[in-house]
């Protein structure tokens, strides 16, 4: 007997899940989602072996729910399942990136005698939809859990079992100390992310060239804010009381920063950059076997490659050939000289490790990890 896992919200997240949880065979994976272009890709992609033609009905034969939507549209569907006929012995759970609220209206489905037990996975992407779901995206990263007061050792146990194809690391968490730590390392910084755009575009008439300069630094600090709205507003709004303590402590920041650089002063200044990279250098990295923590992970490999037309198709044939595949490529444009480099992206260290050994031996190119 396979276990029934329903997946409402088939996007980046959602499909994503999908396709870790087929590794698993004795799982069927029935599919839902408000669009259903999105489901039929889903289903065309081998993401899910069915679909439901609504949400109560992907519910009602479910043994495991798992609610990938937006966080606001989670909470409002939550409240339409209080009368849908879920089986005795079902968990409910989500991938929301906040977890208090999420929990708060689950009261309702757990007033009823369903297990609800919250679920966020920390890793992600600023692209959003099922054409991005890839199988490996929580391998290594932590997968939170929020129970209630009164699920069991035994109904964790069954959730983990789970979520064990997904290679992440599960953890249990209070959700308001979920939400407390999401806020500084993940839901702040994508604040401070669209407001340094924001700052960029509102400079822009005065300084029409400034954004032909943004290279990658700024491109490096503000890649997030390419992230879907609709997720980050609904975040917004249910982390709120963390945000507002989050933004009065940088408002402090910023002061001290105004009075370092009135005070004009090289040993603070260097002090500041250089207990900013102290701490960030012991981060979990990018190393071989590190685990992905908060930190968006990229494994990058720079390659200087001739400034000729075909150089891309080269590389990424002799990619394909060897089976490897890659997230993302890019030209960087900071060379004024006959060379540019091109960024290739991996899933993994070890990915990014194979393609070095097959590109060394196919082609003379110099390339870098940085
Ligand atoms: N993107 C990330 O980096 C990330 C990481 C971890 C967790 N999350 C959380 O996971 C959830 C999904 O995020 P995502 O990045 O996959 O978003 P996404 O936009 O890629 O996917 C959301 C999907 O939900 C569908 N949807 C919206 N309303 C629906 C409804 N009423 N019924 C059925 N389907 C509906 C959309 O059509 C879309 O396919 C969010 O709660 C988000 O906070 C996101
Ligand atoms: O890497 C990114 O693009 C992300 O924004 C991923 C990220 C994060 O902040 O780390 C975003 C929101 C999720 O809840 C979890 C992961």
């Amino acid at each position: 007997m396979k276990t029934t896992v329903s997946i409402i919200g088939l996007g980046l997240i959602g499909g994503s899940l999908g396709l870790a949880l087929k590794r698993n065979p004795k799982i069927h994976i029935v599919g839902f989602d408000r669009s259903y272009a999105t489901a039929d890709e889903a289903f065309r992609r081998g993401i899910i072996d069915t679909v439901a033609p609504s949400a109560k009905s992907a519910c009602e034969q479910a043994d495991f729910v798992v609610f990938a939507t937006p966080v606001n549209t989670t909470v409002a569907l939550f409240e339409e399942a209080v009368n849908w006929d879920f089986k005795e012995h079902v968990i409910v759970s989500d991938t929301g990136s906040t977890k208090k609220p999420i929990m708060d209206a689950a009261k309702v489905l757990q007033e009823k005698g369903i297990t609800f037990i919250g679920g966020h996975p920390m890793a992600g992407s600023h692209k959003s939809g099922v054409s991005a779901a890839m199988e490996h995206l929580f391998e290594n990263a932590y997968y939170i859990l929020t129970p209630s007061e009164t699920t069991t050792e035994e109904q964790i146990d069954v959730i983990e079992k789970l979520l064990s194809s997904t290679k992440a690391k599960l953890i249990v968490l209070q959700a308001e100390e979920h939400d407390r730590m999401t806020a500084i390392i993940s839901h702040f910084p994508h604040i401070v992310a669209s407001s340094l755009v924001g700052r960029l575009a509102a400079q822009e008439e005065q300084q029409p060239f400034v954004k032909k300069l943004a290279a990658g630094g700024f491109r490096d600090l503000t890649r997030i804010a390419s992230a879907d709205p609709v997720m980050w507003r609904d975040i917004t709004i249910q982390n709120r009381e963390e945000l507002l303590s989050q933004v009065d402590g940088w408002l402090d920041e910023m002061n001290s920063i105004r009075a370092m650089l009135e005070d004009n002063n090289p040993e603070h200044i260097f002090d500041f950059f250089a207990q900013a990279k102290t701490y960030r250098d012991q981060l979990p990295s990018t190393n071989e076997g590190a685990v992905q923590g908060a930190l968006y992970m990229t494994f990058d490999l720079h390659i200087d490659v001739p400034d000729h037309p075909g150089v891309i198709s080269e590389i990424t044939k002799i990619l394909a050939e060897a089976n490897i595949s890659l997230t993302n490529i890019r030209i960087v444009e900071t060379r004024t000289d006959v060379y540019g480099i091109l960024v290739v992206s991996f899933q993994s260290a070890t990915e990014r490790k194979r393609a070095r050994q097959v590109l060394t031996a196919e082609t003379d190119y110099s390339m870098h990890v940085l």
